[in-house]
């Protein structure tokens, strides 16, 4: 698409998912063969409805590659002590090989604490300390799955990262800091912004690759952007009933030279390395037939 003298490219999520899931698939049919079925069981508390939505793509993805795929629905008033017992259980199952607890949590649950209690070799979203400070230092470990997708999205598309300005906007556990160390991991000279920094659009304008995950409808606008710069949007937030990203497409569509859109673009990845994680989690395993 030609636009305002730069050829803008779309980022196509689901077709770089829909490739990915296509070797998985050939992993899991030969571990399969050798009398291994990878499991993943997730845990939802409560009935938050975007919530129930992923989990129930998450369960339908896992059978549609002939996973194992478990959910557990709790009730929102569930204790604490409730769920850790139940992740102590798929901890010790053997045909569990990913255990994932859905985000966000309620108010009287400490997240931190559940995090912890599953085991690191089935710890298939990367949060739990022990893999989030293997990745900080380089080791393999199971990389958390947005800021995988935008991994994979940014080479399936040939972007160079290597001596890039890479600003990334957002600071969560789950998103802004290990996209951060992976793209440094790339050779990028990375910069973290949030919501204390100063002169945001200064620093935003200067950058090659601009990620953004604050989780405010619209926020990055045209002139926070570089002229032709790839933009990875990778907010999902709901306004009027309709799914908006964290950067006004309209409104930078004639700047940027890439963008993820949403829906379509980091999304769908997402549950894609879910299950590439479990799929490297199942690997692991010695014996089978
Ligand atoms: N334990 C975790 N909780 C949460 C995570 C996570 O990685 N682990 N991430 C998000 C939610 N999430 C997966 O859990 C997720 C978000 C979005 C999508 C997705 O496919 N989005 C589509 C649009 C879907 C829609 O219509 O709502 C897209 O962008 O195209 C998948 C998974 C928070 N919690």
């Amino acid at each position: 698409m030609k636009l305002g003298g730069v050829n803008l490219q779309i980022i196509n999520g689901r077709e770089v998912s829909n490739n990915i899931r296509e070797d998985l698939q050939i992993k899991i049919n030969e571990l399969k063969e050798k009398g291994i079925v990878p499991g993943l069981s997730v845990i939802i508390v409560g009935e938050n409805p975007a919530s129930q939505s992923y989990v129930r793509s998450k369960d339908k993805a896992c059978k549609k590659l002939g996973m194992k795929s478990e959910v557990h629905s709790l009730d929102k008033d569930v204790s604490e002590s409730e769920l850790l017992d139940l992740i102590e259980k798929l901890n010790n199952d053997d045909t569990i090989h990913g255990i994932l607890v859905q985000l966000p949590l309620p108010a009287h649950i400490d997240e931190k604490k559940v995090i912890e209690k599953i085991s690191i070799e089935k710890d298939v979203d990367g949060f739990h300390p022990i893999n989030a400070g293997k990745l900080l230092v380089g080791e393999d470990t199971f990389i958390p799955c947005t800021p995988h997708g935008i991994i994979k999205l940014i080479e399936s598309n040939d972007i160079d990262v290597e001596g890039k300005r890479v600003v990334v906007l957002g600071r969560s556990n789950i998103v802004g800091k290990p996209i951060s160390l992976l793209l440094l991991q790339k050779n990028a000279t990375v910069t973290i912004c949030h919501s204390r920094t100063k002169n945001l659009k200064e620093i935003t304008k200067e950058a090659d690759i601009l990620v953004a995950a604050i989780g405010k409808a619209n926020f990055v606008k045209r002139d926070m952007v570089k002229k032709g710069a790839t933009v990875i949007d990778v907010g999902i937030n709901r306004v009027d009933g309709k799914l908006a990203g964290d950067v006004d497409f309209e409104d930078v569509k004639e700047t940027v030279g890439h963008i993820t859109p949403v829906p379509g673009g980091v999304g769908p990845m997402t549950i894609t390395m879910l299950i590439y994680n479990t799929v490297k989690s199942a690997m692991k395993v010695k014996g089978g037939k």
